[in-house]
C-alpha cells in the first residue's frame, strides 16, 4: 500500500469534541497520532470518539482504508508535537490559554512543523504574537464531527507564508478533507459568522415563546437544512429565482431585508432563565439519548446523506458526495490495485466486499433490495476494471451492458454486517459474458445469489459488437478455470411462476 497522505506524525493537544475529531481523522488515514490532552479521562474519552469514527467509515465507504495510526498519550505538549509533522491545537476557547499553549508547541516543533489551531473565531494574526516561528501557523477551522464532515477553512495570519497554506491544502486533499482558504481574516470567518446569526434569531424565538427547540430544530431539519446539505446557499437561491434567476430572486426578496424580519442585531441576555428554559426542552427533545448515542444516529444520518450525493449528477457525485468518490478513488490507488491484478483464479473470484451502510436498511430494519443489485453490479465492476474496461475503456466508446439479472434473497444482512461477493464465469463468448455472484455477510452466511447475462456493446453504434481480443485474452484463463468449478447450486433458476400457479 502507498502512503495516503505527505505526512505520518500529528500531534493533537486537546483531546475533547474537535481534537477527538481529529485524532480520529489523522489515525483512519493512516496517520500516527500522539495527543497532550490534561484532562483525567481524556483517554477514555479519545477512544469513546475513535470508536464511533470506526463505526461511521466503516458505514460510509467499502474503499481500502490505510492501516490505522498509532495513538500515543504525552505527558506534556513538547513530549507530543516533538515528531510531529503537523499540531493541531483544540484548546478552549481562550485566547490567553491558547496563546500559551502554541508558544509551547512553538518552542518544541520541528521548525517546519506545520500548526493549525481549531479556534472558532480568533484571528490568526492574534495567535501568532510572540512566536519564533509565525509563518507556519494558522486557522484550521473544521466542523463536527471531524471525521466525517470534510470541511476545513484555512485561515493564515500577516505572518503566514503561501507555502504554509499550500501545504495544509495539500494534506487535507489527501486525507479526504477539503481545506478551503479563507481569502482575508476576520472573526469567526466564514462558517461561524453564519451559523452565529443563525443561533442569535433562533435564541431570540425561544426566548420570545415563539416556539421550543424542537420545533425549532424540526423547522430547519425539514426544509432549508436538506437544501443547505446539497446545495449551500446562493445555488438555491438562484432555483429560487424561478426561471429569472437570481437576479429575479434579489428584486423580489432584497427589499424584505429592510423588513422587521430579524432581530439579528440585538443580542439575547442569556440570563439563567433562559438557560435553564432551553436546558430543559433540550433535555425533552433528547428523550433520554445519551450523546454517544445521539452521536451515532447523527453520524448514520450524514453516512447516507453523503452517499447520496455520491450518486448524484449521474453518478460523477455532488459537493461532499464527489468528494467522498474521489478519495475512494485514491483509497484504491493506494492499495496499489493488488487485489484487482492478480486474484487466484481457481476459484470464484474474491473481488468486491462492502458493509451495509444507514441508507441500506429499509422499513423491515435489513438491507432493502436495490441493494442488493448495487452490491452485485459493483462487483460486476470490479471484474470488468480486472479484464481491462475501465473508465477509460468505457471513454472510449465500448462497455459491457447488463442485459439480464436474476437474484435469490436467501438470508438478511443487518446494519454494518461485513458483505463480500464472489464471482464465477458461467461462459464466455466474443460478445457475452455469463457471471454467477454469491453473496456472504458477517462470518459468511451466503445472503444471496445473482447470476448476470453481459453483452459487450459499441456505446456510439448502441449495438452488441465482439470484445477485443485484449479483453477476451484476459477473460479466457478466468473461464478456463472456472469451467473446472461445479456449476453453482441455483445456476439457471427462474421464478417459480409455474409452480405457483399450479399450487393456487
Ligand atoms: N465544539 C465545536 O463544535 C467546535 C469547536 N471548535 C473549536 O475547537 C476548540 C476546542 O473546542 P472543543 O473541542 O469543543 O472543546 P472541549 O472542551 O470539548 O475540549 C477541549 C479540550 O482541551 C483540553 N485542554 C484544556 N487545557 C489544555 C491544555 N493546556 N493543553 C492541552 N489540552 C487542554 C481539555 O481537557 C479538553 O479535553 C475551540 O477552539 C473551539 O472553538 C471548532 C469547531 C467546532
Ligand atoms: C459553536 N461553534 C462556534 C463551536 C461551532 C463551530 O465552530 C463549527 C461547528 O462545527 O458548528
Amino acid at each position: 500500500m502507498t502512503s495516503l497522505s505527505p505526512i505520518s506524525r500529528a500531534a493533537a493537544i486537546g483531546g475533547g469534541v474537535i481534537g477527538g475529531g481529529w485524532i480520529a481523522r489523522f489515525l483512519l488515514a493512516g496517520i500516527d497520532v500522539a495527543v497532550f490532552d490534561p484532562h483525567p479521562e481524556a483517554q477514555r474519552i479519545v477512544a469513546e470518539v475513535i470508536a464511533n469514527a470506526e463505526r461511521a467509515y466503516g458505514l460510509l465507504t467499502g474503499a481500502p482504508l490505510p492501516q490505522r495510526g498509532r495513538l500515543t498519550f504525552a505527558a506534556s505538549v513538547a513530549e507530543a508535537v516533538k515528531d510531529a509533522q503537523w499540531v493541531q491545537e483544540s484548546v478552549p476557547e481562550r485566547l490567553d490559554l491558547k496563546r500559551r499553549v502554541l508558544a509551547e508547541i512553538d518552542a518544541a516543533a520541528a521548525p517546519d512543523a506545520l500548526i493549525g489551531s481549531s479556534t472558532s473565531g480568533l484571528k490568526p494574526t492574534e495567535l501568532q504574537e510572540g512566536l519564533s516561528h509565525p509563518e507556519r501557523l494558522f486557522v484550521a477551522h473544521p466542523y463536527n464531527p471531524v471525521y466525517l464532515l470534510p470541511l476545513v477553512e484555512i485561515v493564515g495570519g500577516t505572518a503566514t507564508t503561501p507555502a504554509t497554506v499550500a501545504r495544509a491544502r495539500e494534506v487535507l486533499d489527501a486525507i479526504g478533507m477539503k481545506g478551503v482558504v479563507i481569502a482575508r481574516e476576520i472573526e469567526a470567518f466564514v462558517g461561524d459568522r453564519l451559523l452565529e446569526a443563525l443561533w442569535r434569531e433562533a435564541l431570540w424565538l425561544i426566548k420570545d415563546d415563539i416556539c421550543d427547540v424542537e420545533t425549532l430544530d424540526d423547522v430547519i431539519r425539514y426544509s432549508f437544512g436538506l437544501r443547505w446539505a446539497q446545495m449551500g446557499l446562493f445555488q438555491t437561491y438562484r432555483i429560487a429565482g424561478g426561471e429569472a434567476g437570481m437576479r429575479h430572486f434579489l428584486a423580489q426578496f432584497g427589499p424584505c431585508l429592510h423588513w422587521p424580519w430579524t432581530k439579528l442585531t440585538d443580542v439575547v441576555d442569556l440570563d439563567e432563565a433562559l438557560v435553564e428554559k432551553i436546558g430543559a426542552q433540550s433535555d425533552a427533545q433528547a428523550a433520554g439519548l445519551s450523546i454517544r448515542e445521539l452521536e451515532r444516529i447523527r453520524d448514520e444520518n450524514l453516512v447516507g446523506i453523503v452517499q447520496a450525493l455520491k450518486a448524484g449528477q449521474g453518478g460523477r457525485g455532488w459537493g461532499a458526495g464527489a468528494l467522498l468518490g474521489d478519495f475512494e478513488r485514491r483509497l484504491w490507488a493506494a492499495a496499489g490495485g493488488e487485489r484487482e491484478s492478480a486474484p487466484e483464479i481457481g476459484a470464484p473470484l474474491a473481488l468486491h466486499e462492502a458493509r451495509v451502510s444507514p441508507a441500506w436498511i429499509d422499513y423491515n430494519g435489513h438491507m432493502t433490495e436495490h441493494r442488493y443489485l448495487q452490491v452485485f453490479g459493483d462487483a460486476t465492476d470490479a471484474l470488468l476494471r480486472l479484464i481491462g474496461v475501465d473508465l477509460a475503456y468505457v471513454e472510449a466508446g465500448r462497455s459491457y451492458y447488463t442485459v439480464e439479472t436474476h437474484i435469490r434473497h436467501l438470508d438478511e444482512a443487518r446494519l454494518g454486517e461485513a458483505l463480500k461477493v464472489t464471482t464465477q464465469l458461467l461462459a464466455v463468448d466474443g460478445k457475452r459474458l455469463h457471471l454467477f455472484h454469491r453473496l456472504f455477510a458477517g462470518e459468511g452466511r451466503e445472503i444471496a445469489t445473482a447470476e448476470q447475462m453481459l453483452l459487450h456493446v459499441d456505446t456510439k453504434a448502441g449495438r452488441a459488437v465482439p470484445a477485443p481480443e485484449a479483453v477476451l485474452a484476459k477473460l479466457s484463463p478466468i473461464a478456463q478455470a472456472h469451467a473446472r468449478l461445479a456449476v453453482p447450486e441455483g445456476a439457471g433458476r427462474s421464478v417459480g411462476a409455474k409452480k405457483l400457479a399450479e399450487a393456487v
